[in-house]
């Protein structure tokens, strides 16, 4: 878990509603996201975590209340100001990069730098270093479309490394992915040392990986706090309709750090 002191908001969600065709989508959420902590959405399809995040990374404009990234409203940041603090990575990787795979990483210098400019010798060390880092350096000059799920992924964490953001929002970015690329996904974005907001399906995996948990249902914040206290057998009735376990494990590597482990129930499902 993060042992950072400094416990200031980067983002800060203030009574966010966002409203469609006469329908809630979100109601009333209140939360903040602090310097380096990874805080993990969690809830059932359809409970609004894509919908908060599309108005985190501006996509949607919320209907009320405000969202502030360092204490200054999101709307009030550039386009190109917002994309040196915010980067996205989603489920769905686009599609239409018919472009080198070091050609599409380099699109996470665009907010850095002046439009047009082309790459220099240290763009270039620095996408190199990026590559290399989720173990994609000897994939550089394939064709993008042509990497696997797992590999377009890693891929589009190295392009938001790349960008250098304070703040990296991951909507369901390993849903597609086998287990281990589930895992190397998230380890590789919780070691990159900045403030992390993902959503999750997983909720071992996102008991595990976070400091911070949002549990929303039907718009609204159910619950959040650390993953220990958050995810209880009760939660998982109420908000999942499960029947489960949780029990409380040492991490690899840390017996002194426990984590929730959740066994669920075959047969209860309500
Ligand atoms: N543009 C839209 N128009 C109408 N309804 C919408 C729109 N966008 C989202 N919704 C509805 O808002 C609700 C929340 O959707 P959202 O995609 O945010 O949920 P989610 O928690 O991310 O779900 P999942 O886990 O299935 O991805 C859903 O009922 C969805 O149908």
């Amino acid at each position: 878990m993060n042992q950072t002191t400094d416990t200031s908001p980067i983002l800060t969600v203030e009574n966010l509603s966002l409203r469609i065709s006469q329908t809630d989508i979100l109601s009333g959420v209140n939360f903040e996201v602090k310097v380096g902590q990874f805080v993990g959405l969690l809830g059932p399809n359809g409970a609004g975590k894509s919908s908060l995040l599309r108005c985190i990374y501006r996509y949607c404009a919320p209907t009320d209340g405000r969202i502030m990234l360092f204490g200054k409203p999101i709307d009030t940041y550039s386009r190109q100001e917002y994309a040196k603090h915010v980067a996205v990575v989603l489920q769905e990787v686009p599609e239409q990069f018919n472009l080198a795979v070091f050609d599409v990483i380099a699109m996470g210098l665009t907010p850095h730098k002046p439009l047009f400019s082309s790459t220099s010798k240290e763009d270039k060390s620095n996408i190199e270093a990026v590559l290399d880092r989720v173990g994609l350096l000897h994939k550089a000059k394939q064709v993008f479309s042509s990497l696997s799920g797992g590999e377009k992924q890693r891929a589009m964490i190295a392009r938001a490394m790349l960008q250098k953001p304070s703040l990296l929002i991951m909507d369901e970015p390993t849903s597609h992915l086998d287990v281990r690329y589930q895992i190397q996904i998230m380890e590789l974005a919780k070691s990159l040392g900045v403030c992390v907001l993902a959503s999750f399906h997983d909720l071992n995996l996102a008991g595990a990986m976070s400091d911070h948990l949002l549990v929303l249902k039907n718009g609204q914040l159910q619950a959040q706090g650390e993953p220990n206290t958050v995810l209880s057998s009760g939660l998982l009735s109420d908000v999942f309709g499960v029947c489960a376990d949780v029990s409380h494990v040492p991490i690899a590597n840390d017996d002194q750090t426990m984590v929730p482990h959740i066994r669920y129930h075959y047969g209860y499902v309500r």
